[in-house]
């Protein structure tokens, strides 16, 4: 079956994925695919209070809507005016007042159910919006998996609560709601919701895109989503996509391993991923759930069957239980420390170093938080160290190889990772040209090089909404840009001054990770 949707992509159907979408097009990396307005967002069922109106996090404090006294919405001085969307609507007002009126509908029976909002506004659209809730309902539910499970049980709680509203006299059949949960947890996305104006926290909301639902999953996507401060959700293709290729959208997080991800998706989405990442005992030859070998040393031991693990270098095999020990040990001790202290993350990737494959998922979470906590200490330090600096870039070019293979193309991560490279490169080759440690030309080669990693960053960061964090991030590092030409500019100057010529390794041999 084909069905026309716009001139990007169209709508198939297979036994294996259900409803998905093809390019009807060759799309380019970094080509918008299409934008998407929220069908409902709403809170996490297992959210704290938000603002019925704005969303925003009501940490203490919260007063109830003038008009239905029965919304808990922001105190003071109200919602802040830059956030345009106002959620709590005049139906759902009055709605709200009329059993305020008829029941006696208590704020606190709000508050108490905050996490059944989302679904509440969902089922108000049947009769706000019916075209679109059709096409809500029509979203994949695996509803008869669901019967008789944990999940099933605890929606019971949005079924009693919806249920005791008497919505415009019509009493939802438990079936229904129990179908409106489940259309959210199959086909939502996270979307971070306003941040509170001083403290910057925010909470996280969930949001039903109904063109964006459409998309299948593969561990290694071919889009990236973002969704701007207004709601909207834009998909660029990531990579270059020929026409009649399906579109992907990656559920899991792409720096788990495996079995994670498997779990991941089998326990919140119904199905077995068979992509070909999961296919792949070493994960398209990044080892990323493999270990070291106990026998040969040297070999990377990779689940080759199930309940078999095989080395490929000295072809020994091992049972599950002995590898999933050891791995079961290190993501153990990963729990217990503290992943903000240096030292002890050194400890770690020191020690699990001798067990886990180089780039196993639980080294590179390490090696990634090592960094974080890296870039802190060198931003607040008034004389950080070059040890510091070196470790920080050893670090992302130790990460980069993986999302090259894992997030082709366009990346949030690697645009992140590409700039704490760059930052790091021109912070250590500032201090050793001040230091006197290096000369004027090799002062230049660092910064070329360091130009070529923020450039590549830039390149992606320029698709994020500007008012979100990776937004502000390009903001910061369009200005680094600038900043970093005008010191090249003065060290040409100062190379030339004493008579000589330079000529960029960057350009002469198009090497980029040195
Ligand atoms: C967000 S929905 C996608 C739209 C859905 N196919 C439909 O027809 O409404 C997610 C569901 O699509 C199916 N799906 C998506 N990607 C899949 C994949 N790689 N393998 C198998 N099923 C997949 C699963 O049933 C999953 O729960």
């Amino acid at each position: 079956m084909t069905a026309p949707l716009n001139a990007r992509y169209e709508l198939r159907t297979s036994d294996k994925f259900g409803r998905y979408i093809v390019a009807a097009k060759d799309l380019k990396a970094g080509e918008t695919i299409f934008s998407d307005e929220p069908f409902v967002l709403g809170p996490n069922s297992d959210s704290s209070l938000v603002c019925f109106n704005c969303y925003l996090p009501l940490l203490s404090k919260f007063v109830v809507c003038k008009k239905c006294a029965v919304a808990p919405i922001c105190p003071g001085e109200g919602c802040p005016e830059q956030l345009h969307k106002t959620w709590h609507s005049d139906m759902e007002c009055d709605f709200f007042r009329s059993i305020k009126l008829t029941n006696g509908l208590h704020p606190m029976t709000m508050v108490q159910n905050v996490g059944s909002l989302l679904a509440l506004r969902a089922f108000m659209k049947k009769t706000t919006d019916p075209a679109a809730w059709k096409e809500f309902m029509e979203m994949e539910t695996h509803l008869e998996e669901r019967k008789g499970t944990k999940v099933w049980e605890f929606s019971e709680n949005t079924v009693k609560f919806i249920q005791s509203l008497s919505i415009m006299d019509d009493i939802p059949d438990s079936e229904l709601i129990q179908k409106i949960c489940a259309v959210i947890d199959v086909n939502s996305f996270e979307v971070r919701g306003p941040p509170l104006p001083a403290l910057g926290c925010a909470e996280v909301l969930r949001g039903v895109y109904l063109k964006a639902a459409l998309l299948a999953h593969d561990c290694v996507g071919n889009t990236h989503m973002s969704i701007n401060d207004n709601n909207l959700l834009v998909c660029h293709a990531s990579t270059n996509i020929n026409k009649g290729e399906p579109i992907f959208y990656n559920y899991t997080d792409p720096l788990k391993g495996t079995s994670i991800r498997q779990q991941h998706l089998l326990i919140g989405k119904y199905f077995k991923c068979s992509c070909r990442r999961c296919a792949d005992a070493t994960e398209i030859g990044t080892y990323m759930s493999s270990v070291m070998c106990p026998e040969c040393k040297t070999g990377y031991v990779s689940r080759s069957t199930p309940g078999e693990w095989t080395c490929n270098n000295c072809s020994k095999t091992f049972e599950d239980t002995n590898i999933g020990f050891k791995v079961q040990c290190c993501m153990d001790k990963f729990g217990v420390i503290n992943k903000k202290d240096e030292k002890e993350l050194e400890e770690y990737i020191r020690n699990v170093s001798l067990i886990l494959a180089p780039n196993h998922y639980l080294l590179l979470e390490a090696k990634q938080r090592l960094a974080g906590v890296l870039r802190d200490t060198i931003n607040r330090e008034p004389r950080p160290t070059k040890k510091l600096m070196r470790r920080k870039m050893e670090l992302c070019k130790e990460i980069l190889p993986v999302l090259e293979i894992l997030c082709p193309g366009i990346s949030r991560t690697k645009a992140i990772t590409l700039y704490e490279l760059h930052a790091a490169m021109v912070q250590l080759a500032k201090k050793l040209f001040d230091g006197r440690e290096i000369t004027g030309t090799a002062y230049m080669d660092e910064l070329m090089l360091a130009e070529k990693y923020l450039k590549r960053s830039l390149e992606m960061l320029f698709i994020e909404p500007g008012n979100s964090p990776e937004g502000e991030l390009c903001a910061k590092a369009l200005e680094e840009y600038r900043v970093l030409k005008t010191t090249m500019s003065s060290v040409l100057d100062a190379i030339h001054a004493e008579g000589k010529c330079y000529v960029s390794p960057v350009e002469a041999n198009g090497s980029e990770t040195q």
